[in-house]
């Protein structure tokens, strides 16, 4: 079976390419400079030319400040351009895996895991353009499933973990969000998750939303004190950075983030008999992984 991947060059498609590598199916990783997805003509003809059975979609417009000054263009990429996917993936009478994200909850209904049935409220711009790109497939008539994910974080590209690496030892001190709660998803475990559901056929006859995250709980906070953690076991208490729980208004971003975006996972586990990592067994992996390519590199 031959899988179109588009968004290949991002995280998650980087942890795609690791997951597929024993992989009997043939998976096609394409970006931007190879199907632009925000352009109809070669979403078309990029789907129907290379007899692709399956479309996975993991472009996306992710930067979730900037995206509150260009709606219009995380409009075009995370809503119009799914579309596009959706409609190829209809004409060609193909499924579609989309991935989202915990951002189309707010976090104004209480402290109960979300599940997919819940309604949403998006408190900013990202959130809105990935809740479109989601309404955008349903309305499409193709068979489909949507991800919602959170909290991404991998050996590749731009994430809160090599940011934080990176601040815990530059910086003497340091403020983070404690009244934000989510939970880290380590991008190989859903990678792997989804390349489970492919190989072995069970997106067949289970369209819909789906949630995926790791398991467990915390704030942006606690997450960063685990990386600490993690990442320098022997640190004194001179030595160490100092990081402190912060609020959200002590912490200006352009974006007003969800203050409470856990993903409940029961539907994805009973559906697919998939078990899911612990955030911080997942973490302790990736710090690993960059860690001994920083040494390798050095
Ligand atoms: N990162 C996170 O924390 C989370 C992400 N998600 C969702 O998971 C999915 C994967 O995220 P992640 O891997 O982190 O995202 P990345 O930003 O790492 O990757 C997205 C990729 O899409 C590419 N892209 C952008 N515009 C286009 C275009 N017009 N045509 C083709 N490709 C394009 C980007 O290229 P370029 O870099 O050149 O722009 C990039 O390679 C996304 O749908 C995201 O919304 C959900 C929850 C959490
Ligand atoms: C770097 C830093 C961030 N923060 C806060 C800002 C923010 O509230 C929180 C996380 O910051 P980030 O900008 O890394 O995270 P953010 O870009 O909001 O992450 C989101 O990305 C999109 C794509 C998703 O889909 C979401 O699931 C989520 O992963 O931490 C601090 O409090 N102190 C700091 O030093």
């Amino acid at each position: 079976m031959r899988i179109l991947v588009t968004g290949g060059e991002g995280q998650l498609g980087n942890c795609l390419q690791m997951a597929v590598a024993k992989s009997s199916n043939e998976y096609i990783f394409t970006d931007v400079d190879d199907i632009d997805i925000t352009d109809p003509e070669a979403v078309e003809l990029g789907v129907k030319v290379n007899d692709f059975q399956l479309i996975v979609n993991c472009a996306a417009f992710t930067d979730v400040d900037r995206a509150e000054r260009q709606e219009d263009i995380a409009e075009m990429i995370n809503a119009t351009a799914a579309g596009y996917l959706a409609k190829a993936a209809k004409d060609n009478g193909i499924p579609m895996i989309c991935i989202s994200t915990d951002y189309v909850f707010g976090g104004n209904l209480g402290n109960t895991p979300r599940r997919e049935d819940e309604p949403v409220n998006p408190t900013g711009a990202y959130g809105r353009t990935k809740l479109h790109g989601e309404e955008a497939i349903m309305a499409s008539g193709c068979s489909y499933m949507i991800i919602r994910t959170a909290w991404l974080y991998s050996e590749y590209g731009r994430n809160f973990v090599k940011t934080m690496l990176r601040l815990i030892n530059d910086r003497k001190e340091l403020n983070v969000v404690f009244d934000q709660i989510g939970t880290p998803t380590y991008a190989q475990d859903l990678a792997d998750a989804i390349v489970d559901i492919i190989d072995n056929g069970k997106y067949i006859g289970n369209d819909g939303i789906y949630h995926y995250s790791n398991e467990g709980v915390c704030s942006w906070y606690d997450f960063s004190k685990m990386i600490q953690e993690i990442s320098q076991p022997d640190a004194d208490g001179k030595s160490k950075c100092d990081i402190r729980p912060c609020h959200s208004k002590e912490f200006p971003s352009d974006a007003v983030r969800p203050s409470f975006s856990v993903l409940d996972k029961t539907k994805f586990k009973d559906t697919f008999g998939l078990s899911i990592p612990f955030w911080v067994d997942s973490l302790r992996k990736c710090i690993e992984n960059i860690q001994n390519q920083n040494h390798e590199e050095a």
